[in-house]
Parts: structure tokens; C-alpha cells; sequence
């Protein structure tokens, strides 16, 4: 079965301040949007480059899953440091990913380009990072989706099928 990582990186939701409403929205909007059997694997640590990558090693490494998508450090405060970790983990950058987001999330805020957001694989594994805002989530993941399931197939991760009403995934001929 195919397995999804939802990190969430942030001090204070990791501390319990306050709930973890992004990694919530993140597991909610697969739910709704995958049609093909799948199981969270959530995590949440706080901001830093050690704490980022070694969750994502985790993450890759041992427990093996398709697809990591990260929410929050993306953005330009010293503990911000999710783009640092991602080049560490990363074999390959897929620069599209967010290129696209950041596009998509200027049409609401023009703080979207303060977002060092970027997309890369590990071995069998795509990570897609998203900002820490939960009301990035949905705006970040109708985006980019429909491209998920055929980038998935091209490096030999599980298959997934979404519900076309809500993300209309593309595979070419
Ligand atoms: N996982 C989350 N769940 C709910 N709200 C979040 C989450 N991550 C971030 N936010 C909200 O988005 C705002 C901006 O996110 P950012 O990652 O910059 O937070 P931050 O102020 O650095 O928080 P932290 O100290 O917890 O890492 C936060 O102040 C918080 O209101
Ligand atoms: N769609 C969307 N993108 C967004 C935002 C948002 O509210 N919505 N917030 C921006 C802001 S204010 C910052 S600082 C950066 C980085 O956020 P992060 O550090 O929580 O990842 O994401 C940006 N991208």
C-alpha cells in the first residue's frame, strides 16, 4: 500500500502550543483527494537543518514512503531552515514544484515570495514542501497535485489514482 509522510516542522506546534492545523489540513485534503489505498505517516519536530533532516532520512530511508510533504521553515526567519535540510536529503531538485506554488500563492498574498519552498526525490521517494500557513495547504496542493501521481510513477515509487472532481491528475500518453 502506498504510504504518505506528512512532516510538520514548527516550534511551537512541536512543543503543543498550539495544534498542528497544516499537517491536519495536509492528511484531510489526501483524504479527500486519493482514491488509491493509502496510509499517513505523520511526524512533526521543530524547526532546524538537523531535526528537518533527519526526519526526512527517516522518512526516505527507513520508513520507505512514496511521497513526503512538509509544512512550514520555508520562509526567511533564522530557524527557517527547511530548504538547507532539503538539499541535504535531495538526489535531484524538481524546481517546477515551486516555481508553481509560489505563482499560485501570489494571487492571495504577496508574502508568497518569501517561500524558499522547493520539491526534489530521494531514491523512490518525491518530497514537496509546503509553507507553515495552514490556509497554504489546499491553495499549494490543488497546484501541484495533478503532476504527483505521473512524477511518482517516473521514479519507481507506488501508484496513486485521485477523485477527477478535485484533482484532475495528468499521465501522458
Ligand atoms: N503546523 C501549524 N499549525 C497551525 N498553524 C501554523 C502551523 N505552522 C505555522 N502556523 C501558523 O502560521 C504562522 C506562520 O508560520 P511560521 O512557520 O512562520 O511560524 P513561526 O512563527 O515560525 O512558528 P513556530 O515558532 O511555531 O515555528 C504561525 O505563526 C502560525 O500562526
Ligand atoms: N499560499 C500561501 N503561501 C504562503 C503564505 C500564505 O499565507 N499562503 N505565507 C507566506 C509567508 S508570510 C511566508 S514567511 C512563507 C514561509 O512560511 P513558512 O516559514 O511558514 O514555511 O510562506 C509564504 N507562502
Amino acid at each position: 500500500m502506498v504510504r504518505i509522510g506528512i512532516l510538520t516542522i514548527s516550534d511551537r506546534a512541536s512543543r503543543g502550543e498550539y495544534e498542528d492545523l497544516s499537517g491536519t489540513a495536509i492528511e484531510a485534503w489526501l483524504k479527500r483527494a486519493v482514491t488509491t489505498e493509502w496510509k499517513p505517516v505523520r511526524r512533526i519536530v521543530p524547526d532546524g537543518i538537523e531535526t528537518v533532516r533527519d526526519a526526512l532520512l527517516a522518512l526516505c530511508d527507513e520508513e520507505r514512503v512514496d511521497l513526503v510533504l512538509t509544512t512550514g521553515g520555508t520562509g526567511p526567519a533564522p530557524r527557517d531552515l527547511t530548504p538547507e535540510a532539503m538539499c541535504m536529503v535531495i538526489e535531484r531538485e524538481l524546481p517546477g514544484f515551486g516555481e508553481l506554488m509560489r505563482r499560485v500563492s501570489l494571487e492571495s498574498v504577496p508574502t508568497a515570495i518569501l517561500s524558499g519552498q522547493m520539491a526534489g526525490t530521494r531514491g523512490h521517494t518525491l518530497i514537496i514542501n509546503l509553507p507553515g500557513k495552514p490556509a497554504s495547504i489546499d491553495v499549494c496542493l490543488n497546484a501541484v497535485f495533478p503532476a504527483v501521481p505521473y512524477c511518482l510513477d517516473l521514479i519507481g515509487a507506488g501508484r496513486i489514482e485521485t477523485d477527477p472532481r478535485l484533482c484532475k491528475t495528468f499521465r501522458p500518453a
